[in-house]
């Protein structure tokens, strides 16, 4: 099939890649040229395993194409996905203003029937809004469908999660138009549920929530376990082997970031706001997270008293592992509140440098080892569970900085192993090693 995917960001250029590989024709519509050059030469606009390679073998076998002209990406298309950003607005509802646009670019450009599918995740009700909008400004006599089909991939993941994801979601109002896109899905194999069109939108903002909800859950046992000398793990895998928990996003750390959990969350408070549903539940969820993402700051305010005059060394910056994303990334704030204590911060991320420079503030110093980063540093704040960190020797630590204490927000090392160590060593639900003799004068 002939398909166009508008924006190509971590949903669209994935997504795009991925229809190309299992044998469509695609072509790519962004409005950043820069972007677009880059893809042309066989570049990934962004660090996600495996896409690259990807990207490059379609490229070359001429079923995939890279363009900022959308009256030539939409020429030949039978089905356009948009894949725009919903970014929040101030008042932590979802801004459809992208989308607006991709509505206004399709109609004036396109002269011939068409699926759109929505693919950005958006407030329910919002695929219909679409639609009025398509058929208001389309020529007269074409017929656009839209449907809804949410994503669900991860970043860090995401071409693997394309390819074996657990579900394809697809809401439409017609069902010709729904076993269009199923075909079009089927050579992934991925298992497809068809509804209608509000409920596909709500099941991506409801799948969002439950899964914040349970790494707040097991945030908030953390922090109970901390306190009564229970250990957050073994609670977590204790819980996880019932089916019914079921074992995975019950890692305790410093709260999630990311492009979409605090994005998303906000935005069905405010769509239940809307319909004046006070969602509880899920306003707790949020605020748990924003504290939990002081939670490393505050243990190093109780060990030391005074940070002024110290310094520190920040560990992984990105949101999580395997991205260069930095939207939302508690390393931000982290190093916000670092600075404004008055400690000098030297930071560390195996990937992420260059995105990081553009949001974290200009007075912390970029290192590119995690030597440098801990070399003289009287404090570590582990930030991201990157391999190549939880990787490092805990005997490093103890050669290269000037007091080897560890506050680990992603519970990195297993307490056995630090034990061995005469290491200073908090992390997040789990008792603290605290060999003081051997770090000598820090307490
Ligand atoms: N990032 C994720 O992991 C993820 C996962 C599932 C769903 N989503 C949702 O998917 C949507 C996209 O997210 P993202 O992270 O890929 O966004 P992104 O910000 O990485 O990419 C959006 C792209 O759209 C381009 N764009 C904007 N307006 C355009 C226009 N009129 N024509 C062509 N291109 C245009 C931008 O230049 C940009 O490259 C959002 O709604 C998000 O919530 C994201
Ligand atoms: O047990 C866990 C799992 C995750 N996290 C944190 O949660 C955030 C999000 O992680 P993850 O879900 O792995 O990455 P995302 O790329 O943000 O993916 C989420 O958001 C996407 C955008 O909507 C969805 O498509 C995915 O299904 C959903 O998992 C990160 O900060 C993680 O550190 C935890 O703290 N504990």
């Amino acid at each position: 099939m002939n398909i166009s995917v508008v924006g190509t960001g971590y949903v669209g250029l994935v997504t795009g890649v991925a229809l190309s590989h299992i044998g469509h024709t695609v072509t790519c519509i962004d409005i950043d040229e820069m972007k677009v050059e880059k893809m042309r030469q066989g570049i990934s606009p962004i660090f996600e395993p495996g896409l690259e390679e990807l990207m490059v073998e379609n490229t070359e076998a001429g079923r995939l194409f890279f363009t900022t002209d959308h009256l030539k990406g939409f020429s030949k298309a039978e089905v356009v996905y948009i894949a725009v950003g919903t970014p929040e607005k101030e008042d932590g509802s979802a801004n459809l203003m992208y989308i607006e646009q991709v509505v206004k670019d399709i109609a004036a450009h396109v002269d011939h029937d068409l699926i759109v599918v929505v693919k950005s995740t958006v407030p329910v009700g919002t695929n219909h809004y679409v639609k009025e909008l398509l058929d208001d400004q389309v020529r007269e006599g074409v017929r656009i469908d839209v449907v809804s089909n949410p994503e669900f991939l991860r970043e860090g993941s995401s071409v693997y999660d394309t390819f074996n994801g657990d579900r394809i979601v697809i809401g439409a109002d017609h069902s010709e138009a729904a076993d269009v896109i199923e075909e079009i899905n089927k050579p992934f194999g991925v298992p497809v549920f068809k509804t209608d069109i509000k409920s596909a939108e709500m099941i991506k903002y409801a799948s969002n929530a439950f899964l914040a909800t349970k790494i707040s859950f097991i945030n908030e046992i953390a922090n109970i376990c901390g306190k009564l000398g229970a250990d957050v793990e073994s609670v977590a895998n204790g819980m996880g082997m019932d089916k019914r928990i079921g074992s995975m996003f019950l890692n305790a750390g410093i709260g999630y970031g990311g492009s979409c959990f605090p994005k998303d969350t906000k935005a069905l408070t405010q769509i239940a706001a809307n319909i004046d549903h006070d969602f509880e539940l899920l306003k707790s969820v949020i605020k748990v997270n924003n504290n939990q993402q002081a939670f490393m700051m505050n243990q190093a305010k109780e060990r030391f008293g005074e940070l002024a005059g110290k310094q520190a060394a920040v560990l992984g910056l990105a949101f999580k592992p395997n991205t260069d994303d930095m939207r939302e990334a508690a390393s931000i704030v982290l190093c916000e509140q670092l600075l404004n204590q008055g400690v000098a911060v030297k930071a560390y991320d195996p990937v992420a440098m260059d995105t990081a420079r553009k949001v974290i503030p200009e007075d912390v110093q970029f290192v590119s080892s995690p030597e440098e980063a801990l070399k003289e540093a009287d404090f570590v704040f582990i930030v991201t569970e990157w391999q190549e960190i939880q990787e490092i020797p805990l005997a490093s630590y103890i050669k290269w900085m000037k007091t080897p204490v560890l506050f680990d927000g992603r519970n990195c090392y297993a307490l056995k192993e630090v034990r061995k160590h005469s290491i200073e060593y908090h992390s997040i639900g789990r008792q603290p090693v605290l060999n003081y003799e051997a770090v000598g004068n820090v307490k």
